[in-house]
């Protein structure tokens, strides 16, 4: 396979340092353009981006010289990565997509498009399909391939459907489901970030928009597609009620959910069935070989005390969820924790094993 030209819009950004930590250890990319804010562009990364990560700077990126993010500057990218301020990325996506050129986005700002995929790659690949059918369809008339973007959930959303789908593979549709975050202070990025004035010896329990996403996008996701593979079909609010609220922590990294849920269909599974379900569920993006797929999908984790972010958030580096303290709800029907990385599975990682897919695929 030959290695792709990979860009990186955002560059400078809490997910955009971890797209360039991920893409420099990856076999099959190679960076080709960083961008970022006119503050930035024209200087080397190094000087562009105050690098927050605990593995140092790869050496081979720091020389860089970071660009403003217009299409021209990427033109000869394979395929383009996305941590933008959703302030920005509206437009800025658009123009790259209008250039041809295949995004991947972790900003918000198309995820609620009817023909945008919104795609956490070890849950619902294969929402991929539709912009596969464009491209096939482009082809088909002799045309180039469009452009085309992909949108990556919300992080807090990503680990949320995880456990979700083998269980509603396994025993049905959920219709009812609540789910309280506590959630990492790097899930807010750099510019302005969360003081630690504010977070230390603290929990803040309002972010701005999350709740709303995480009870939209759990629908899209858990939806299908439309008999012409052109649009999406989410699941109607009438057949899955969901209500989220959402906490900051002063954890670093690793979003952890807590959440209950009841299945449509009576009477509803053990809780041994439930554990199994998860355990054995094996993610496409596995099957079709893709490097970076979790080895373990779901880690069902037996102690009581887990899953906690410090301990669990890297399995299967970081690709992997975890989910603990499986039980009987006495309202719903059942109750567990989930631990999934927010920038890894739940941002850049995401990013990431969707280019893997596009590539398996022959769409990039
Ligand atoms: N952090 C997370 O866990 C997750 C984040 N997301 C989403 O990913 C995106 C990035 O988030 P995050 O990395 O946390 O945010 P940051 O604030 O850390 O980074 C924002 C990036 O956008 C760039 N930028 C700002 N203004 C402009 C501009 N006018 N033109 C071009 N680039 C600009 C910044 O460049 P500069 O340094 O030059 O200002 C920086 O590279 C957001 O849309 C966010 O909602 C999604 C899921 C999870
Ligand atoms: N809001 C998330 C991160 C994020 O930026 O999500 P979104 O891309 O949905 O705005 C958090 O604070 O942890």
């Amino acid at each position: 396979m030959s290695i792709k030209k990979a860009g990186v819009l955002g560059a400078t950004g809490s997910v955009g340092q971890r797209f360039i930590l991920l893409l420099t250890q990856h076999p099959e990319f190679e960076i080709h353009a960083l961008g970022a804010s006119p503050r930035s562009a024209g200087k080397p990364y190094s000087q562009a981006t105050a690098w927050r990560q605990t593995e140092l700077l790869p050496e081979s990126v720091g020389n860089i010289v970071v660009q403003e993010c217009k299409p021209e500057a990427f033109a000869d990218c394979d395929i383009v990565f996305s941590g933008l301020d959703a302030k920005y990325a509206g437009d800025i996506e658009q123009a790259f997509v209008e250039a041809g050129l295949a995004v991947v986005s972790n900003a918000k700002n198309y995820r609620r498009e009817p023909t945008v995929p919104l795609v956490v790659p070890i849950i619902n690949p294969e929402h991929i399909d539709v912009v596969a059918n464009r491209v096939n369809a482009a082809k088909a008339k002799g045309e180039k391939r469009p452009g085309f973007i992909i949108c990556i959930s919300n992080c807090s959303t990503a680990g949320l459907v995880a456990p979700l789908k083998p269980l509603v593979d396994a025993f049905g549709p959920i219709d009812a489901l609540t789910a309280t975050t506590l959630q990492a202070i790097s899930g807010a990025g750099f510019s302005p970030g969360v003081s630690g004035m504010d977070i230390l010896d603290n929990i803040v329990p309002f972010i701005s928009g999350e709740e709303d996403k995480l009870e939209w996008e759990t629908k899209k996701i858990l939806g299908g597609v439309n008999a012409e593979g052109t649009e999406f079909t989410p699941i109607p609010d009438s057949d899955m009620k969901v209500s989220a609220q959402c906490n900051r922590v002063p954890v670093i990294d690793g979003h952890t959910e807590c959440i209950s849920f009841r299945f449509a269909k009576r009477p509803p599974p053990s809780v041994e069935q439930v554990k199994k379900a998860l355990a054995e569920y094996e993610c496409d993006a596995k099957k079709l070989g893709c490097h970076s797929a979790p080895k373990q999908t779901i880690h069902v984790l037996e102690q009581q005390d887990r899953p906690q972010p410090r301990l669990d958030r890297d399995r299967d580096n970081g690709y992997g969820v975890s989910v603990g303290r499986v039980r009987e709800d006495p309202v719903l029907d059942f109750k567990m924790v989930v631990l999934s990385h927010n920038t890894i599975i739940g941002a850049a990682g995401a990013g990431i094993l969707i280019g893997e897919i596009l590539n398996a695929k022959g769409l990039i």
